[in-house]
């Protein structure tokens, strides 16, 4: 494993129009660790997953993947990454299977990679069974973000940045979201950027946290480390002490 980190974010700054949602964001991700940034509504996570996945440029700071500059070299950036952002859709009229056929076929054309190792791969972790062969209009709300989380970690990119991939789902689809997302990344050693305002749940995710209030990291470390240092039950409380209870956005 090498020492470079596999995400550096330094003094990341955004403003739309005149809401600063990052104000001097900075953290690094070490490679082969799910990372989690988690905080309230309009904390600034989507943003900072949006710079990091080149899709928005930032006003002020860097952001790095793999050594890679997001904004001076979005291509080698897209190539190292895969992104699930938080409202995705999949192609409603084909079924989960052919959705999983022509996005390796698509990533296969990008990047040189077998499209057919990817499709395997990809159905292993959609874990759809035979409602692989229906129609994706028919999938429950559970069903479709699992088949995105597939369409996401099959190309086994260097770094899957997820954005918020258990929301709106119930405790046991969630639950099973979580465990391959742990799995995939000890299996294949990715670096996972996942966002959540879940505090609750990401403490079984995630290796390390950074909680972010208001466009400001306030607090970075383990689950463990954070709820020792702040004398917390869990990184609710934590969020609740370092925030100062304070939680709009
Ligand atoms: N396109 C936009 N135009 C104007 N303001 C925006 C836009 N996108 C985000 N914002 C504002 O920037 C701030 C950060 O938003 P962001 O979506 O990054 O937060 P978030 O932590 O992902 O929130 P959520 O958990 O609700 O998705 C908020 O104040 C939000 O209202």
């Amino acid at each position: 494993m090498s020492s470079e980190p596999a995400v550096l974010v330094r003094n990341l700054e955004k403003a739309y129009g005149r809401v600063w949602a990052l104000k001097g964001v900075s953290f690094s991700i070490r490679e082969g660790e799910i990372f989690g940034l988690i905080g309230p509504n309009g904390a600034g996570k989507s943003t900072t997953l949006k710079i990091l996945a080149t899709l928005l440029p930032p006003d002020r700071g860097k952001a790095e993947v793999m050594g890679h500059d997001v904004v001076k070299e979005p291509e080698k950036v897209r190539k190292l990454i895969s992104y699930l952002p938080e409202e995705a859709g999949a192609y409603r009229s084909m079924t989960g299977l052919e959705y999983l056929r022509f996005m390796a076929g698509l990533y296969s054309q990008a990047t040189g990679k077998d499209a057919g190792e990817m499709l395997e791969l990809g159905i292993e972790i959609a874990g759809l069974g035979a409602r692989l062969y229906d129609r994706v209009a028919t999938y429950s709300k559970g069903m479709v973000r699992k088949l995105l989380l597939a369409r996401a970690l099959m190309v086994k990119p260097e770094l899957a940045i997820l954005d918020e991939p258990t929301s709106g789902l119930d405790v046991a689809n969630a639950y099973e979201i979580r465990k391959r997302i742990r799995e995939f990344s000890s299996e294949e050693g990715v670096s996972v950027l996942v966002s959540s305002h879940n505090m609750l749940e990401v403490e079984f995710l995630c290796d390390r946290v950074a909680i972010i209030h208001r466009g400001l990291i306030v607090e970075a470390g383990t689950p463990e480390e954070l709820k020792e240092r702040h004398n917390a039950e869990n990184l609710e409380e934590v969020f609740m002490r370092v925030s100062g209870g304070v939680v709009s956005g």
